[in-house]
């Protein structure tokens, strides 16, 4: 379903991400952990090309992304939703005109958006929130509007970048509910970025673990709750490991 292959990006001299190849099948929620600066945010924004590899290959849903023309990148970017740590929500627009925003750039007809929108947003259980602005809601709240907008263009993908690292546990809570609902009602491939041990195994069928811009170790993981004892990529290995052997 989103396939890397050997995927290298520099920033200036440094490199951040080194010769990755990952595979991610349909369906998967996948996660992505590893210490800060390990290169997570920067392999997750590869997936919708938000980063452009140096050189390797993004593949997604069969499309070529690295290759694509600037049409093609816009057509495949309408089935990849995103959503991230601190929501990235418009603070001058309403919260439906936040997400109607999505409809515009993906060319769905102004008539149809009023009834997209509100779908979705009785889907995260906002719809009596439409004509508010971000600043009058709470960051689980924004969170949901940032959710509703990522899904109201129906993509097959939802690439979630810390999702909950700016939220308290209850909230944490959830926001990981309303993700696994969304993963059961539509079967979409979830990628979820997260350095909380915690919310990988609560939610991820699969992990991979960075450390220094490459794949320290893929698992295959069934979900309860540990937490790592240090940041080290290894720890998380241990920490992961310790439940299920
Ligand atoms: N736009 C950028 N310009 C320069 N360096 C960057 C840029 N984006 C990322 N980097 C560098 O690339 C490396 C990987 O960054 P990235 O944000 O992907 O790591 P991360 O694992 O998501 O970290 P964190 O958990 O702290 O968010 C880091 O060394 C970072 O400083």
């Amino acid at each position: 379903m989103i396939v890397l292959e050997n995927v290298h990006k520099a920033f200036g001299k440094e490199v951040a991400i080194h010769d990755v190849s990952l595979h991610i099948p349909e369906g998967a929620i996948y996660g992505i952990m590893g210490p800060s600066g390990a290169g997570k945010s920067t392999i997750l924004r590869m997936m919708n090309l938000l980063e452009k590899p140096d050189s390797g290959h993004v593949i997604v849903g069969g499309r070529q992304l690295t290759t694509a023309t600037t049409l093609q990148l816009n057509a495949a970017r309408k089935s990849i939703g995103m959503i991230f740590q601190h929501f990235h929500l418009v603070a001058n627009k309403t919260v439906y005109d936040n997400i109607a925003v999505a409809l515009s750039l993906a060319d769905v007809p102004k008539k149809e958006h009023a009834t997209r929108v509100a779908e979705v947003l009785a889907y995260v259980g906002l719809e009596a929130h439409a004509k508010k602005y971000p600043a009058m809601l709470s960051g689980g709240q924004k969170q949901r509007v940032a959710i509703a907008r990522a899904l109201v263009t129906k993509p097959r993908v939802l690439l979630c970048d810390e999702p909950t690292s700016a939220l308290d546990s209850n909230t944490t809570s959830g926001i990981l509910q309303v993700l696994a609902q969304i993963h059961r009602d539509f079967g979409m491939t979830i990628v979820l970025v997260s350095h909380e041990v915690a919310v990988i195994k609560s939610m991820c069928t699969h992990v991979a673990i960075l450390e220094q811009g490459a794949i320290y170790k893929t698992l295959d993981i069934t979900p309860t709750g540990i937490t790592a004892s240090d940041n080290t990529a290894e720890s998380f290995v241990r920490a992961l490991q310790e439940d299920h052997v």
